[in-house]
């Protein structure tokens, strides 16, 4: 069976990223993470993450750019981090996620992330450096 891809979104707005702490499954619940999904049979990477930002946090996003690395989470699913931008909305835990937090520079690691979203954090970082237009 081809490897289903888990793509999670860093979405950034006003130099600064989105954390979102999960509610279930029990698992990974309590920890923060990059708000996203599974990308359904047909869709491309950046479709998956618009999609799911919208379903989970009620806003319109932009996939900019994947970040470096890919991560098996279980047998058949792989993970993959890209970078976003907010286009429209406030986002609201609306599923999945019991609290969100906007982290600048300096408080990326103020949240218990899992483990695979803590190795993409000096990209995230870096991305935060950047100046914006
Ligand atoms: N969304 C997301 N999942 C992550 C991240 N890091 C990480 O290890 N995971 C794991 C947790 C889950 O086991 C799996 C993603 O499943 P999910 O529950 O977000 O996917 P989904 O929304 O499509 O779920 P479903 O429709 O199948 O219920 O990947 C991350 O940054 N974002």
């Amino acid at each position: 069976m081809e490897n289903r891809i888990v793509v999670g979104g860093a979405l950034i707005h006003q130099g600064r990223v989105l954390a979102a702490r999960r509610s279930a499954p029990p698992e990974v619940a309590g920890y923060w993470e990059f708000p996203g999904g599974k990308a359904e049979p047909g869709e491309t990477q950046e479709q998956a993450l618009e999609r799911e930002l919208h379903e989970e946090l009620g806003v319109r996003a932009r996939a900019l750019r994947q970040l470096p690395g890919q991560w098996p989470i279980r047998a058949g699913l792989e993970l993959r981090i890209w970078a976003a931008e907010l286009v429209s909305g406030d986002p609201q835990p609306l599923e999945d996620h019991s609290e969100l937090r906007w982290l600048g520079p300096t408080e990326l690691a103020d949240v218990d992330w899992l483990e695979h979203d803590r190795e993409v954090l000096p990209h995230i970082a870096r991305l935060l450096a950047e100046p914006r237009p």
